[in-house]
């Protein structure tokens, strides 16, 4: 087979791995694990991001007294976690693979040396020859500390382990122009990284045993896309879905987020997925903005800042915004809030985030 890709991370969503009762769906798993195997063996890396814990774990048992939602899902991760890796161990083994249990929460994508702990760990799983096979730590991973769905989680992994494909599988063949149930959707097969988002047409909605639904796969997809990182978004229940869509001899049909041609540096990805963690925040100028967004590799400046919505301290995260509140980038400050006045008065301003450290949202051409 000649594959379109020599990388790749695979999202698997409970919508995929449950059955209609919740129980998990074993056969379906080993059809998926032996595609992977498949493309294993002809030379593609695959790092596996799968959901379906509190899937399997609501299938074993019921909690013995009235529980809280959070409990609940403590409970469910905790109990079908066991039943997932040892079901995906079982069918690798037969395989002729190994795959390995990578856990991780929202907050150690927060730390640069978590970060950089856990993509040595996958690499050194990928040189190995080991299935890296990752979820959210959802025992610990309550509320707030949550990512909003394993979607998140599959786009920072995809661009940790510097993949060349993300492809996400649900239940759906990817993003239709409206909810798939009703009659005149229409699949899109290409979605450029300029498009806006059909915000009415896709619903928030989730599907029995998904959590994000399609809105945060598109979102996630734009951003993934935007970082040089293709994106497919396709039906995980069809027969032989990642051997077709990896075959180029072969055709599938499902959505594909068209990646930015340049690729973002190892750390501006890091920054560029670590808004939720910014500890201050500062507002520019539309001057400002046009700079940072010009083709020229240009650094924030004080004289573009306009106000600085929350301190911060040299070394922290910070969000720039503009004028209406929207997210331009995100950066590491190179000094503390409070030198920033100071550095306007100066003939030779230093930037308060250099151009290596910092993140755009607005990365469509060709810019980093
Ligand atoms: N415009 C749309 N295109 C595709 N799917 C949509 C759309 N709007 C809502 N959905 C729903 O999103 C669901 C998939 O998301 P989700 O529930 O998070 O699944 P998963 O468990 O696979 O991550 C689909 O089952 C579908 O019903
Ligand atoms: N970590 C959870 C995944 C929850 C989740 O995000 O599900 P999905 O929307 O299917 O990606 C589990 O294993 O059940």
């Amino acid at each position: 087979m000649q594959s379109r890709y020599k990388k790749i991370t695979v999202k698997i969503g409970s919508n995929v791995l449950a059955k209609p009762d919740g129980t998990l769906n074993v056969s379906r798993m080993a059809h998926l694990v032996d595609q992977i195997a498949f493309l294993h063996k002809n030379g593609v890396e695959v790092v596996l991001v799968s959901s379906g814990a509190v899937a399997a774990g609501r299938a074993v048992l019921q909690p013995a007294k009235k529980t809280d939602a959070v409990s609940q899902r403590q409970l469910w991760a905790a109990l079908g976690q066991v039943k997932l890796i040892s079901r995906y161990s079982d069918f690798f083994h037969e395989d002729g693979l190994v795959c390995a249990q990578v856990l991780t929460t929202k907050e150690n994508f927060s730390s640069r040396g978590h970060y950089l702990n856990m993509k040595n760990c996958i690499t050194t799983l990928l040189e190995n020859k080991v299935i890296p096979i990752v979820n959210e730590n959802d025992t610990i991973s309550v509320t707030e500390l949550m990512f909003t769905d394993n979607d998140e989680l599959s786009g920072l992994i995809a661009s940790m382990v510097d993949s060349e494909a993300l492809i996400i599988l649900s239940n759906v063949d990817g993003v239709f122009s409206a909810h798939p149930d009703s009659e005149d959707a229409e699949l899109i097969e290409r979605i450029e990284i300029q498009e806006k988002e059909p915000e009415n047409a896709i619903s928030s909605e989730q599907s029995n045993f998904g959590r994000g639904g399609m809105l945060t796969k598109f979102r996630i997809a734009k951003k993934v896309a935007g970082d040089g990182i293709g994106v497919h978004v396709a039906n995980g229940t069809r027969e032989n879905v990642l051997i077709n869509m990896l075959d180029t001899q072969k055709e599938l049909k499902h959505t594909f987020f068209v990646p930015n041609e340049k690729s973002s540096s190892g750390v501006k990805k890091w920054i560029g997925y670590s808004d939720g963690f910014a500890k201050g925040q500062v507002t520019v100028n539309q001057g400002a903005i046009d700079a940072l967004n010009s083709e020229k590799a240009v650094s924030l400046l004080p004289v573009g800042i306009v106000s600085i919505d929350s301190g911060f301290k040299k070394g922290d995260l910070i969000k720039i915004v503009d004028e209406s509140g929207e997210i331009v980038g995100i950066g590491k400050a190179s000094y503390n809030s409070d030198k920033i006045e100071h550095e306007k008065q100066s003939d030779k301003q230093k930037p308060v985030v250099h151009y290596d450290y910092l993140y755009l949202e607005n990365r469509l051409n060709g810019s980093s």
